[in-house]
């Protein structure tokens, strides 16, 4: 992108957003987990909209146009009636767009933020973060986004209502990537508008023993608190590492703990996917990339290992 005319820049607006995985299998909509994968963020007021971006997926960070940032940004302003300041952006981005990963909840928590600071809202972090989480539509990454670690959200009449636990587990989140993007609203409209009872109660089940096992380090719990009967199933058929990933949780159920092997606690589709989340008793375990290029049958998989992260950063 061209380079502001700014020549004076002074001290930047920082902002630095983390990854988040949704859902971790049964909380639909309603869990995120923070990933230590972030989209980093330095602002200026300068005489143009401008934007440098480095890292993951630059060239789309890049854009001026439909760009969900700026779009973000604008229209908050447009709507508080205030004139939005046009911005010189500096964009590292170590997140996946796309990729069930939480980009679209980063990009619009960053929108939001730039507006409050620049258009001197005045807002609090709440409003901050209803409004962003109203424009996404569903809480569950950008509750995480902000707040990290293992955030459970309600969003009730506008009003959002959040709780985090986890922060401080050293598990191991790795990501298995396969080449293309899926869009969370094509993965959306593939959901029933209704389901059986008995896979809302399982769910309701699986989701209150999740939060349990996040609060508690209790990683023996997540094989079975993972299991999801709500989207994953409905999801597979445009998700197709999933079912071959799937099995690798039941994997390490039956190892000895004398043997050296990755202990893997926990599989599902992160977000909407297309990626599928790995959780390990072991932060980034050296082993593991190969057995899920194996599991997958594909030795090229892109395979991000990263851990818990504690939420967003601004000033
Ligand atoms: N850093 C960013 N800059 C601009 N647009 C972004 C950024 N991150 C995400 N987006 C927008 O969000 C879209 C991806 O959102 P979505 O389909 O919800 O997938 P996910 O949130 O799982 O990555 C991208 O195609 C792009 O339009
Ligand atoms: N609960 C949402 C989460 C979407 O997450 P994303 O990272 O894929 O945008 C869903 O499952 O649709």
């Amino acid at each position: 992108m061209s380079q502001s005319t700014t020549t004076d820049r002074g001290k930047p607006y920082h902002l630095r957003l983390p990854a988040t995985s949704a859902n971790l299998g049964p909380g639909f909509d309603a869990l995120g987990l923070a990933m230590a994968l972030y989209l980093t963020i330095d602002a200026w007021v300068a005489d143009g909209f401008y934007i440098e971006a480095t890292g993951r997926d630059a060239d789309l960070c890049a854009r001026l146009e439909d760009n969900l940032i700026l779009t973000t940004y604008v229209d908050v302003l447009a709507v508080a009636g205030v004139l939005a300041p046009r911005l010189h952006l500096l964009i590292n981005n170590e997140i996946p767009l796309g990729m069930g990963c939480g980009s679209s909840a980063s990009a619009l928590l960053a929108g939001v933020f730039l507006a409050n600071h620049f258009g001197n809202l005045g807002w609090t972090g709440q409003q901050i973060l209803e409004e962003a989480c109203i424009r996404e539509g569903h809480p569950d990454n950008v509750a995480a986004c902000y707040l990290g670690g293992m955030t459970a959200s309600l969003m009730s009449k506008n009003s959002l209502s959040t709780s985090t636990c986890g922060e401080n587990l050293i598990w191991g989140l790795n990501l298995a990537m396969p080449p293309a993007s899926l869009a969370t609203e094509k993965a959306r409209a593939l959901l029933p508008a209704t389901y059986p009872r008995e896979d809302v109660v399982a769910n309701i089940q699986s989701t209150a023993l999740l939060v349990a096992a996040f609060a508690q380090g209790r990683g023996d719990l997540l094989r079975i608190a993972m299991q999801d009967r709500i989207h994953q199933p409905y999801r597979m058929k445009v998700c197709p590492l999933l079912p071959l990933l799937l099995p690798l949780a039941d994997s390490s159920a039956t190892l000895s703990p004398k043997i050296a092997s990755p202990r893997i606690l926990g599989v599902a589709l992160s977000g909407a996917g297309p990626s599928v989340l790995i959780i390990t008793e072991d932060a980034k375990p050296s082993a593991l990339p190969a057995m899920i290029r194996e599991a997958a049958g594909d030795e090229s998989l892109e395979v991000l290992q990263t851990t818990i992260s504690m939420g967003a950063l601004e000033g």
